[in-house]
């Protein structure tokens, strides 16, 4: 959950400073006495604002499926501050003070990424039992978080259907079990799935001092985290670009820095717009794709406009496959051909603004954490919103150019079949070769969109509503109706594209603008290694009762029954796709 916050200026507390205890009825077993306790722990501890308590405007509510979430029950003015809490409270995935001014990782905990690291203190901290001065929080962590790495079933996995996400569950499947054999048994597989899903869906990143190398502190904060998530969404019309956007959220987050000799680092919570009696505190958990919100947070947001597609793993798989589409063979004297896919790779280059900033995050971090995040960097996408990578626009531009001016040379248009129409100039066709990638991607997974959206617009669930599926899907069968009478079918209109072309080539279509921002927050590869000095200290805290920190086994099966979160999640994965194709010859 990155929100916006406020600049560090001094290193984050770690979790040095322990909360204190409360009194006997944080023992009771069943979850709204957990509940209590558990406020009566933050209230003790100087949370200001705790939910429920005297001056607070807010409750804790608790839905039928046991998720939990905080309430306004007395209107709150545009800027008030809500909540406040001491982050001393909250457990990060730093060491304690002064081990970061060791000269060397004796652990090699540090070699570890960020969620294993904070995992495995979680799972430390269950076995300390009533000695941890954290209990009263754990113990209400939920037992079971509806992620992929929790409740997905083989076949749930195989509903998925878009490969890049396929392969971020297999990884954090990989990630889980590397943990587990990192840490010689001292926790279980399961638990391990468990402790790495509730870091996942409740940790706060905020922005690293000196002690850390500039690397983000993660942090799990107690009742912060029982906020849900409403971040920014399109009210506009299926496939309408630019989308019409509107923010959901009405709670920001920011850190604060300790005021005066006595002050202490404090995480504030404040009211983005009124907010009414009734109403649900929302914070945004920041502007993500649907992927991550589908692997970490086990949910998909209704219409969100920062959801992506992969088009390309790299911008050399971007190059190569433009030019076995637009250039037949032999067009080009191969020393021509060299020079001009050197051009295309430095104009992506240049265009590649996030590279620097990128190099300075990647030297900070453990190194198999490196690799995920260069990959995540490398990856060129489509957003929801229409936004092109910056570095395929630069590419194709450069790839296009070359191309026509040889075409002029010759003075002659290619042979049909050898490959596809350029396109009238490099706009149209850059509309043209995203969508003819995506239709090979939509082509690649087995069920049409719209018929994704008939099964889910058959659903009837609370959470489902939000999308509306079924108006949905009548914009798409409509939309797709009145492109397949003018072109044919949908995934197979290039011919028509050809037919089409002049038509096409004059049209207003949307801009293809730049975006070279990616997200960094994958989960994080381990060292392949064993690590045995980590091993050595899970097992230090490992104790008998370790098996009561998972889920039982019933518990996850029923909850991996459900299948519509994969098919949620393709659908709009399936519509942004299916807009680049109807955009392309609008
Ligand atoms: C930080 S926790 C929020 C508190 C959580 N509801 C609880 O009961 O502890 C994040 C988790 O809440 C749920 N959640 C948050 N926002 C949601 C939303 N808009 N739709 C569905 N589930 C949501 C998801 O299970 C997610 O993994």
């Amino acid at each position: 959950m990155t929100g916006a916050f406020g600049r560090c200026k001094r290193s984050l507390p770690t979790a040095a400073a322990e909360p204190k205890p409360v009194e006997a009825e944080a023992q009771q077993p069943e979850s709204s006495s957990n509940l209590q306790s558990f406020l009566q722990w933050a209230l003790a501890n100087g949370v200001e604002g705790v939910p429920g308590s005297d001056g607070s405007k807010t409750g804790l509510y608790t839905g039928e499926g046991g998720e939990r979430g905080v309430v306004c029950l007395q209107a709150i003015s545009k800027g008030e501050t809500i909540m406040r809490l001491p982050l001393r409270l909250a457990i990060t995935d730093q060491e304690e003070e002064g081990r970061e001014e060791q000269a060397e990782d004796t652990t090699g905990v540090e070699r570890q990424p960020w969620s294993v690291r904070l995992a495995g203190k979680l799972l430390q901290m269950l076995q300390q039992g009533d000695a941890c001065p954290w209990k009263p929080y754990l113990a209400v962590l939920p037992r079971v978080v509806p992620s992929p790495l929790t409740t997905y079933s083989w076949d749930d996995v195989q509903a998925i259907q878009y490969p890049p996400m396929r392969r971020q569950v297999d990884h954090a499947s990989w990630l889980a079990s590397s943990a587990c054999q990192q840490g010689n048994g001292a926790f279980t597989r399961e638990q391990w799935d468990w402790a790495l899903s509730v870091v996942h869906s409740r940790t706060f990143g905020a922005p690293g001092g000196s002690s850390t190398g500039g690397a983000g502190v993660r942090m799990l904060v107690p009742l912060v985290d029982m906020l849900n998530h409403a971040g920014d969404y399109i009210t506009s019309p299926p496939g309408q670009m630019p989308p019409l956007v509107q923010a959901g959220d009405c709670v920001r987050w920011d850190l604060k820095a300790p005021v005066g000799p006595e002050g202490e680092w404090l995480m504030d919570l404040s009211a983005t717009r009124d907010i009414a009696e009734g109403e649900e505190l929302l914070l945004s958990y920041g502007e993500r794709s649907n992927d991550e919100f589908h692997l970490h947070y086990g949910f998909v947001p209704a219409r969100n406009p920062h959801d992506d597609i992969t088009l390309f793993t790299d911008i050399e798989g971007a190059i190569d496959w433009w030019l076995s589409a637009y250039l037949p063979a032999g067009a080009l004297p191969p020393q021509r051909l060299q020079l001009v896919i050197n051009a295309a790779y430095n104009s992506a280059e240049q265009e590649d603004t996030s590279a620097q900033a990128a190099q300075a995050v990647l030297a900070t971090v453990p190194r198999a954490e490196a690799a995920v995040i260069r990959a995540e960097l490398e990856r060129i996408k489509l957003s929801a919103g229409g936004m092109v990578d910056g570095r395929l626009l630069a590419a194709y531009r450069t790839l296009f150019e070359a191309a026509a001016s040889q075409q002029q040379q010759q003075q002659e248009e290619p042979a049909a079949g050898t490959a596809a129409r350029l396109g009238r100039d490099w706009q149209q066709h850059m509309r043209l070769a995203v969508a003819r990638r995506s239709r090979e991607l939509l082509k690649e997974m087995p069920t049409p969109l719209l018929q994704d959206l008939e099964q889910l617009a058959a659903e009837d669930t609370e959470q489902q509503q939000a999308h509306c599926w079924a108006d949905v899907l009548k914009s798409y069968a409509a939309a797709v109706a009145a492109f397949e009478a003018e072109h044919g079918s949908l995934l197979d209109c290039e011919e028509n594209e050809r037919d089409t072309s002049a038509a096409a080539a004059g049209s207003a279509g949307p801009d293809a603008a730049t975006s070279s921002g990616s997200t960094i927050s994958e989960p994080a590869l381990p060292d392949a290694g064993v690590d045995a000095e980590f091993a050595r200290l899970l097992l230090q805290h490992a104790a008998s009762d370790a098996t009561a920190l998972a889920p039982a086994a019933e518990e996850r099966a029923g909850v991996g029954s459900s299948c519509i979160l994969p098919v949620t999640y393709r659908a709009y994965k399936k519509m942004i796709l299916t807009d680049a194709v109807l955009l392309c010859v609008a």
